[in-house]
């Protein structure tokens, strides 16, 4: 077999995916390289069955109201079906990820890389050396997990997906989006969560109204919280665990999970060998052209730490290959980026904070807290919130953070307008849609309050 490559990826992840297919389309030699599931951390241990078992978990809540509204419903939940149906569903897109690639002439390789001289990658289980001009690093990264004592009796995101029983409670360490969208899920599937947190409340970064609106959320839910406090040794106890905190508490759990964060798969990778810099994290540094600090390898997805994000990955494979391969040099704009917090309530994002905004100039708040209206007739308090932050001089919309039912569709839809840089005036040029929570984006009269010369005013 001639084994010289126009392009090598190393991960077969959203990243090295889009950017092998496409360089492929574009005319080059390519070979993919993975070595555990074609799809990588998104579709065979992220998003997808994420989003999946976190729908499994709002069933409960629906049938909760389902009851204000007449019906009467006895449920019962099977783990194991979810399960069963949900690495189905993993299988079939793991097979439509592998079928695009061989449609579009990749050539795919089941092993693990390393990266041998600046035009060279190396094979592990095979032994075989392959060349290529190029070299895209999408290795992605894994689950951190502190090294405290016992930490090998905890799981992380990883394990939590292939479970064979629910545990009759958990211990979920982390304030972040890991941590929090499991916590969800577990409650929601009748698991008894506690969520401990090192900080004074989750998801931190996030506007200030979400975090706490969604922490009430969470409470009202059943979840226990545990701040400004660390996990510092697990025992097994049993078939349960022990937990030891920070504050000398001991507490019995039937499983203890890490949303702890996580680290780029950069170690062993060969990086050294040819002169590829790295952060103090671990992450790769790259330009705007996801050029790594050696001529010939580029750098795309977590491994680059610029953002953690499916649909970050694969634009930044898009805009390699279009550099690359279709003579058509493309950066990638991370300036505006929306996401969503796929908890219960939801949460979903874009732009600067109220806190980031005001030290930018003069800003005004919209702000609007109220029922939405499927609560109505049920005796729920939980309330939606939407947040809107524009420039005082331009009405430039700077921000928009939205908390309750939809909030991830919804701020898909408001980051177009914002991508166009649309003001407070274009938003109310478009006629309310009645009734819908989100009306309240284009109805909004005057400012909640504002900021003047960094002062908050009225
Ligand atoms: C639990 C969880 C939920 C998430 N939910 C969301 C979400 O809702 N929305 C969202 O946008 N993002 C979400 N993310 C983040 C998202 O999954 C990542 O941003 C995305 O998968 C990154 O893609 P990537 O191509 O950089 O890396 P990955 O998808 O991680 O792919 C890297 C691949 O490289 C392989 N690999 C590593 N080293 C080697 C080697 N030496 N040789 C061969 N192969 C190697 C790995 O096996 C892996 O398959 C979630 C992540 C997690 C963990
Ligand atoms: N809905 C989504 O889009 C989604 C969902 C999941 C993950 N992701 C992506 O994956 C990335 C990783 O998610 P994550 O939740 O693992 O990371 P994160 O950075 O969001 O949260 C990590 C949490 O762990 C805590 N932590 C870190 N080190 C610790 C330690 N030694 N002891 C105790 N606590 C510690 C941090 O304070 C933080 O609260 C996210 O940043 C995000 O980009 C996105």
């Amino acid at each position: 077999m001639d084994q010289r490559y126009d392009l090598v990826v190393i991960g077969g992840g959203s990243g090295g995916v889009r950017a092998a297919r496409m360089s492929a389309t574009y005319g080059a030699r390519v070979a993919i390289i993975e070595e555990y599931r074609m799809g990588g951390t998104c579709v065979i241990r992220g998003c997808v069955p994420k989003k999946l078992f976190a729908y499994a978990s709002r069933f409960h809540e629906s049938f909760e109201i389902a009851e204000s509204y007449g019906w009467s419903v006895n449920a019962s939940f099977d783990w194991s079906v979810l399960k069963a149906n949900k690495d189905k569903e993993i299988a079939r897109l793991e097979r439509a990820y592998t079928a695009g690639l061989d449609g579009a002439g990749v050539e795919i390789i089941k092993d693990r890389a390393v990266i041998t001289g600046p035009n060279t990658v190396q094979l592990q289980q095979a032994g075989t050396t392959l060349e290529a001009k190029t070299i895209l690093v999408a290795a992605g990264g894994r689950p951190f997990v502190p090294d405290i004592p016992g930490a090998e009796y905890g799981m992380t995101s990883n394990e939590a997906f292939e479970l064979e029983a629910l545990p009759h409670s958990i211990l979920i360490e982390g304030g972040g989006y890991i941590a929090v969208e499991f916590a969800n899920i577990f409650a929601g599937l009748g698991v008894h969560v506690t969520l401990l947190y090192r900080g004074d409340c989750i998801l931190r970064g996030f506007e200030d109204e979400l975090r706490r609106g969604l922490e009430d959320g969470l409470v009202r839910r059943g979840i226990k919280l545990i701040y400004e406090t660390n996990l510092l040794e697990i025992r097994k106890s049993g078939d349960d665990l022990t937990a030891v905190f920070s504050d000398g508490i001991e507490a019995p759990f039937g499983a203890i999970m890490f949303g702890t964060g996580r680290r780029a798969n950069t170690e062993g990778l060969g990086l050294d060998t040819v002169g590829v810099e790295l952060n103090e994290d671990g992450t790769i540094p790259v330009d705007t052209y996801s050029r790594t600090t050696c001529p010939s390898v580029y750098a795309v997805g977590d491994i680059t730490g610029r953002a953690a994000l499916t649909p970050v990955a694969i634009r930044e494979g898009a805009a390699f290959a279009e550099t690359l391969f279709n003579d058509n040099p493309t950066e990638v704009d991370l300036s505006q980026l929306a996401t969503a917090v796929f908890a219960d309530p939801e949460i979903g994002t874009i732009g600067l904070t109220e806190k980031e905004a005001a030290t930018h100039g003069d800003i005004d708040i919209y702000l609007a807290q109220f029922r939405p209206m499927i609560n109505t007739l049920t005796d729920r308090t939980e309330r939606m919130i939407f947040k809107l932050i524009t420039d005082g001089n331009s009405g430039k919309v700077l921000g928009c953070h939205i908390l309750g039912p939809g909030a991830a569709e919804l701020i898909q839809l408001v980051a177009v307008p914002m991508g166009m840089g649309a003001t407070k005036a274009d938003f109310n040029r478009a006629i309310a849609v009645h009734p819908t929570a989100a009306e309240e984006l284009v109805t909004f009269k005057k400012p909640t309050y504002s900021y003047r010369g960094g002062k908050r005013v009225g």
